[in-house]
């Protein structure tokens, strides 16, 4: 590692909307310079990306960190490329990412164009001061319109057409101009061996038998085996066992100097040691903290039950296993009457939870039963504030009046990008969900038949949690791209609905609502229970509710059993009596029974909620 001293050294991330070709193009890079062997099959496996969920979705969770050597001119350079996760849910590991980089390729593809994660991304590395390199790919493809793509660069971000590098990252047409802009371009790091140690902690994963591997950028100073070093954050002291490059796979080294990215193992045994934006120094010789980050805050909470009420502790390890590979998932215990014992967890958006449960099925095997997500409320009482993720502790209305003052909901500032002919559903899909402020400009300089607005506008986080996705994308026949950022709380009219068997609230069911929605809400919900709830041998009415009040009903007729089978003839008499019998025998049954909800049920209505 001595060969690298800060100028032979880059560090770099790839920024993109999803699809856009960054997993595609990371291989391309690491394959022109050798650090891996071209691939045979002709698969398209990307090597950097590794659970089995991103390769079924084809998206980047997990940010991976690769380093490659290239020659140019006469110099051999380390470039170390931070791959960022491509999802407005991992907006939070894009940033930390790019704390480590002094420079970012902005990659677009060149038939879709600028899309709203290219839009948050250039900002973010804008912001923090990353020297962008244009990048415009699958220019192979029939439908790719380079030179228009380019004028929509230079419009929406002032990049200078001449600067963009066309490629096609699938047949690697223009990929060398890359590694040669990266060198050329991107600053490398400033930072002095001879300073006293300085590293910034930007990832970590979990090793069943090293315990944590953190991923780190040395700022200043040189890191060796057996230094004893020290986190900032938690004063906690260690021993390097272990360090090195990923090359993707870890390759040990003797040491990692300033400028250099690689991975430390030390001991650590809980992966709450790690903390992202810490700052490592060498025990003895402390320093100024390099600013650090906040963590990510969970933003959309589900609870998460057994189908099978035995298995919960199986669950529950389950559950711990896989925070320790991704630690922004927030678990704690919960308790529901009417599906027992389970976890109520906490993700960053949406499709967190979605890969979160995924690989929770597929890699622990697991039944579960996800309840509606909820976003934090704030509860404003006269004397305090209160975050509430579980509709279960929601004020009730009686208490609205007397001890709430306010209930605050999280809103976010969100972007949409669409062609034009599809403006007027989308202006419409944010004004069903309560959207506000609504702003629209063209994202093309002048007006042409296929031009494309980006609208922006604030909604509830609560209001884009459920079906909103789904909703945009088939309302613009998959054209629209989405982003959102956090733009604070709001005071709002907010109330719990419940839903009541045979006058009974199910806690599992409840949910909270706004009250311009109520009835709609009230309605839709008593169909869906009513659809899936198995008879029972008495009448079960379905009720929605809001404190006292019922919004909605539906009766779940009886399961009759014939009980006057078999009289055949005459006997009219015996007939209506075994008739009342049932009749009386049922009212018992409906004074003292409670419904018999199976798991299932509560599966059907929730895995396809709204
Ligand atoms: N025709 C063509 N297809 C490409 C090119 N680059 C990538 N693709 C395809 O585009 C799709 C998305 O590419 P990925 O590399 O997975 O995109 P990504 O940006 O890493 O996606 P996320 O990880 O989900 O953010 C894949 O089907 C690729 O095969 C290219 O230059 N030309």
């Amino acid at each position: 590692m001595e060969r690298y001293a800060c100028d032979l050294l880059r560090n770099f991330s790839i920024i993109a909307h999803i699809d856009h070709g960054k997993s595609t193009l990371a291989d391309r890079l690491l394959e022109l310079t050798g650090t891996i062997q071209k691939k045979q099959t002709g698969k398209n496996e990307q090597v950097l990306d590794k659970l089995k969920v991103e390769r079924e979705r084809g998206i980047t969770v997990k940010a991976q960190t690769a380093s490659m050597t290239y020659r140019f001119g006469d110099k051999d350079y380390m470039l170390n490329l931070i791959d960022t996760p491509g999802h407005v849910d991992f907006a939070w590991e894009v940033s930390r990412s790019l704390a480590a980089c002094q420079g970012a390729l902005l990659l677009v593809d060149a038939s879709q164009g600028v899309q709203a994660q290219t839009i948050s991304v250039f900002h973010n590395a804008k912001e923090r001061g990353l020297t962008i390199i244009p990048v415009l790919n699958k220019i192979d493809l029939p439908a790719a319109q380079p030179e228009r793509i380019a004028a929509q660069m230079q419009h929406t971000f002032g990049i200078n057409p001449d600067d963009i590098i066309k490629i096609s990252a699938k047949t690697g047409i223009g990929v060398e101009g890359i590694l040669e802009a990266i060198v050329n371009r991107i600053p490398p790091p400033i930072g002095s061996n001879t300073a006293p140690l300085k590293a910034f902690l930007f990832d970590s994963m979990y090793d069943r038998y090293r315990g944590v591997i953190s991923l780190i950028n040395v700022q200043e100073g040189i890191l060796r085996k057996g230094d004893k070093i020290a986190s900032y954050h938690t004063r906690k002291k260690y021993e390097v066992t272990e360090l090195g490059i990923m090359h993707p796979e870890e390759v040990p080294t003797d040491s990692l100097r300033a400028g250099q990215v690689g991975y430390i193992a030390c001991n650590m045994k809980e992966s709450s040691e790690a903390h992202i934006g810490d700052t490592i120094y060498r025990v003895g010789a402390p320093v100024d903290p390099l600013p650090g980050f906040q963590p990510a805050k969970a933003m959309v909470f589900a609870g998460v039950f057994p189908v099978d009420s035995s298995d919960f502790p199986k669950l529950e390890e389950s559950i711990k296993r896989l925070t320790l590979t991704d630690r922004s998932v927030t678990v704690q215990r919960e308790s529901s009457s009417a599906l027992g014992q389970g976890c109520r967890l906490g993700f960053l958006g949406t499709l967190h939870m979605d890969v979160f449960r995924q690989r929770l099925e597929d890699e622990y095997d697991a039944n579960i039963i996800i309840t509606a997500p909820t976003v934090p409320y704030k509860v404003i009482y006269r004397d305090r504030e209160v975050f509430v993720s579980n509709p279960t502790e929601f004020p009730e209305t009686t208490d609205t009046a007397s001890r709430v003052k306010e209930i605050q909901e999280p809103i976010v500032k969100a972007s949409i990008i669409v062609p034009e002919e599809y403006f007027g559903d989308m202006m419409e899909l944010c004004f069903s969900h309560r959207g506000e402020d609504l702003d629209h400009r063209y994202l093309d300089s002048g007006t042409s038949s296929s031009s494309r607005i980006i609208l922006t506008c604030t909604l509830p986080l609560s209001e884009i949690v459920t079906n909103f996705f789904d909703q945009l994308k088939s309302r613009s026949s998959g054209f629209a791209s989405f982003d959102y950022e956090d733009a604070g709380y709001k005071a709002s009219d907010l109330a719990k609905m419940s839903f009541l068997l045979n006058s009974k609230p199910v806690d599992a069911l409840a949910i909270i609502v706004h009250r311009s929605a109520q009835d709609k809400i009230a309605r839709e919900w008593v169909k869906k229970l009513h659809k899936v709830i198995p008879r029972q041998m008495f009448e079960v009415p379905i009720q929605a509710a809001i404190g006292r009040k019922v919004l909605a009903r539906e009766t779940l007729s009886a399961l009759r059993a014939d009980v006057t089978a078999g009289l055949y003839g005459g006997h009219y008499e015996r007939k209506m009596k075994h008739l009342e019998n049932q009749k009386e025998g049922k009212r018992k049954m409906k004074k003292m029974g409670s419904v018999d909800l199976p798991q299932e049920a509560f599966f059907d209505i929730l895995s396809n909620k709204k």
